[in-house]
């Protein structure tokens, strides 16, 4: 297999996010679970997204696993890689956007690597270097609440600065409207100025499709799906890959129980939990229980073997702000993440066991933990649900043909869970 464009996601509902943009735009593409075996057999494809569970880690290891990926996927021919991060560019100011950029940007031989989080269909626009959610710069944004990556400052030339070790330097959106040729003079600037990166302004779509066309230029680019959309026209528009549909990936509807897990405490996530409740049973957690011992995922369990025969079922450990906040000065945040992560994949491996194969996963920390615990290598894409949230298909594994969905914490409306049973049938 030759392929077109490689990605590596540093999520794991970034990488389906970003998969279901290629697909969308007409690239066959698949994602794998980290780097893939030998043996397991994929389909031809124009492009990969190889997802890694890296975002909230030290730098170093997020380095290594992410060179590790990028070397792979350049010995399957990708002339050029994509590294995906969020669209809200979740990271601290210790966060590993930065060295991963310097570390792939060495290693690709690039001087100036062109990064975009922006991806409109979900509100997210870049202006002057700075990322907005809907109306609100992204410090005003939900995301000032995120419970491993809480986001305090708009201005990305700004964040990226602090985490990496070359100079960085801005492609404004006027410079963005002038064209591909534009951006690519802009690039060459900024590189003889010894800036590493270049956070480029995005507002609509045809900004993505200039940015594509520029970023195809180089063997390095940086960005959320925005950036991915812009990267699949320009291959397309080049003739470098022909256009496919999206093809069915399965006829047979997925009869059995559907559970939902959300670990998610975005508030997308929380007003979709309140609406779902209404018409599905929902267990929630005690976060304080789960962090004390293992009972309290054995109960869920028990809850959810007595009722999911008959309806879908919902475990949540989700909370509002004010609460995860308590908890993580009781407990520490990396550990309170830890442990909710690891009892929710408990759960889930608990609920395939008895006979789920239809799954949701809100959260993307949450949605790595689940699967790396149910160990499925890789998904092939199937419809879109929402902006950013595809039905996944199993591709391998010891459980079986699953379809799963797994759902950015803040992508979706009120009805998601309900919308994307309904799809999942
Ligand atoms: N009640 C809670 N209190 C504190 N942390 C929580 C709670 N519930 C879940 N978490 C943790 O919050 C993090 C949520 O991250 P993630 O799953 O990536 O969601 P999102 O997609 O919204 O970012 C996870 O590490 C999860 O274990
Ligand atoms: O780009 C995005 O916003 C998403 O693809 C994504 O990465 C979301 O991350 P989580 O909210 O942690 O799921």
């Amino acid at each position: 297999m030759t392929l077109s464009l490689g990605c590596i996601a540093d999520d794991y509902t970034g990488a389906s996010d970003l998969a279901n943009t290629l697909a969308k735009e007409g690239l066959r593409t698949i994602q794998t679970i980290g780097i893939p075996t030998d043996d397991l057999a994929l389909p031809e494809v124009d492009a990969i997204v190889v997802s890694l569970k890296i975002r909230s880690i030290a730098a170093p290891e997020a380095v290594e696993r992410a060179r590790a990926s990028d070397r792979w996927l350049r010995e399957r021919g990708a002339d050029h890689v994509m590294y995906k991060i969020c669209s809200t560019f979740d990271s601290t100011d210790k966060g590993n956007i930065g060295p991963v950029l310097d570390s792939l940007r060495a290693d690709a031989g690039e001087t100036t690597v062109l990064v975009t989080p922006a991806f409109p269909q979900t509100g997210r626009t870049v202006y002057q270097g700075n990322l907005f959610v809907g109306a609100a710069p992204l410090n005003e944004s939900p995301l000032k609440d995120h419970p491993l990556n809480p986001m305090h400052d708009a201005n990305l030339v700004r964040v990226l600065a602090r985490q990496s070790a070359a100079a960085v330097g801005l492609v404004n959106l006027a410079i963005v409207a002038r064209g591909a040729e534009a951006i690519v003079e802009r690039l060459a600037q900024l590189a003889s100025d010894g800036n590493g990166a270049a956070i480029t302004d995005a507002v609509f779509e045809s900004d993505l499709e200039a940015i594509g066309a520029a970023a195809l230029r180089q063997r390095l680019s940086i960005g959320a799906s925005g950036l991915g959309l812009g990267l699949a026209r320009g291959l397309i528009a080049a003739g470098t890959v022909r256009c496919h549909e999206r093809t069915a990936v399965y006829g047979k509807p997925f009869a059995g129980p559907a559970a939902i897990l959300a670990g998610s405490c975005s508030q997308a996530t929380l007003e979709q939990i309140a609406k779902a409740e209404q018409t599905m049973p929902v267990l929630r957690l005690d976060p304080e229980k789960l962090l004390n011992g293992r009972e309290e995922a054995q109960l869920a369990l028990d809850w959810a073997a007595e009722r999911m025969a008959r309806t879908p079922v919902i475990i949540a450990s989700s909370s509002n702000p004010d609460d995860v906040s308590r908890l993580q000065t009781r407990y520490g945040r990396d550990a309170v993440g830890q442990v909710i992560e690891r009892s929710l994949a408990a759960i889930a491996e608990g609920l395939v066991g008895r006979g789920v194969r239809r799954l949701i996963v809100a959260g993307g920390e949450t949605s790595g933990a689940v699967v790396d615990r149910l160990a499925i290598p890789a998904f092939s894409l199937g419809q879109e649900i929402v902006a950013g949230v595809p039905v996944l298909h199993s591709i391998g594994g010891r459980h079986g043909d699953m379809v799963l969905a797994l759902k950015s914490g803040n992508f979706g409306g009120e009805s998601f869970f309900a919308d994307a049973l309904a799809i999942m049938a």
